[in-house]
């Protein structure tokens, strides 16, 4: 097959405005367990991170997980229930959790990122106590809701040239506590403690769909909130929305909701005009582009 070098060699041109006004930005990527694929797909996504970086822009990786808990819980024949979107959590299945996404989820990713060449450091909410929950609703057990941030050991990793990796469990206020997190819930709350110029939700659909199943490439929070009340916002789709409203309140810039099975996602929405996905924020969308203006970027 013959590559066309100068379309690569076009397209690498075409990406320099981004570059320079992403350099120094910070990008929660929240990477969830349905987006994550199989080896190869995991190894894009690192190659896609590491390039980040590589550009001088500081990628913060928060992930889920969600499959492979079942997967787990399911072997060792333990039943799990969710309710609006968060896993009834008890002492055994807290255990189960931290199991897999802070070792088995975390692992895999940082491998990854390091196989690419990048310097990936795997944490969860527990190191330096990153983020302390308290309990979300008596009804889901150990689930957290993030009552306090601390993180300062991300600005730390992220300014020694490391990537940090995340995954979402936390401790409690009380000695010995753990606290499962849902992982958009995590990353939102991670963006909005670091005022992030950008939180990244990698899915399994293409954005926010209308009542005819359109994509919506762009949206002001008031439409968020519309149709979240007329139901066109369903399901898992509540949860990531919710994520999005409030980590904007908390000072994140903006938020895009896009499928992370597609590959180079993250670089499509990053750096060229086009984007992927959703794209959430407070400004009219007709006033201003999609990506970062020049000199913008938060440090
Ligand atoms: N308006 C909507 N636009 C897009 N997806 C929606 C919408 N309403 C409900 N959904 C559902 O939300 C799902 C995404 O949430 P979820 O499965 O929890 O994602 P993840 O596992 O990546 O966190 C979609 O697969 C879709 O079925
Ligand atoms: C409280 C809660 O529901 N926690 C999630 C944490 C993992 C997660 O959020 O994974 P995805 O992003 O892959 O869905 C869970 O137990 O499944």
């Amino acid at each position: 097959m013959n590559r066309d070098w100068t379309a690569t060699a076009r397209t690498l041109s075409e990406a320099l405005p981004y570059l320079q006004r992403y350099s120094g930005a910070v990008v929660v990527v929240k990477f969830g367990g349905n987006a994550m694929g199989d080896d190869q797909a995991m190894a894009e996504f690192a190659r896609d991170i590491v390039l980040m970086k590589q550009v001088g822009m500081n990628p913060v990786v928060c992930h889920g997980g969600g499959p492979m808990i079942n997967e787990l819980l399911g072997k060792l024949g333990i039943e799990s229930t969710f309710v609006r979107g968060k896993r009834v959590t008890t002492k055994d299945t807290v255990d189960v959790v931290e199991m897999v996404l802070s070792g088995l989820v975390n692992k895999r990713i940082v491998q990854a990122i390091n196989d690419a060449g990048g310097r990936a450091v795997g944490i969860s909410g527990k190191d330096d106590d990153l983020m302390v929950c308290e309990a979300d609703d008596p009804e889901l057990g150990f689930v957290g809701r993030p009552v306090e941030m601390n993180v300062q050991i991300i600005r730390d990793l992220y300014k020694a040239g490391l990537i940090p990796v995340i995954a979402p469990v936390a401790t409690g206020m009380a000695d010995n506590e753990t606290f499962n997190v849902n992982g958009d819930t995590a990353a939102g709350a991670i963006a909005g403690a670091l005022r992030a110029d950008r939180l990244l939700l990698l899915t399994d659909v293409a954005g926010v769909k209308d009542k005819t199943g359109q994509v919506l490439t762009q949206l002001h929070p008031d439409q968020v909130r519309d149709m979240i009340a007329d139901g066109t916002i369903a399901g898992g789709m509540i949860p990531k929305t919710e994520t999005a409203l409030k980590a904007l309140q908390d000072g994140v810039r903006a938020v895009v909701i896009l499928d992370g099975r597609v590959p180079n996602a993250t670089l499509l929405e990053l750096f060229t005009e086009h984007g992927a996905g959703s794209l959430i924020r407070s400004t009219p969308p007709s006033t201003r582009p999609r990506g970062l203006r020049q000199g913008e970027a938060s440090l």
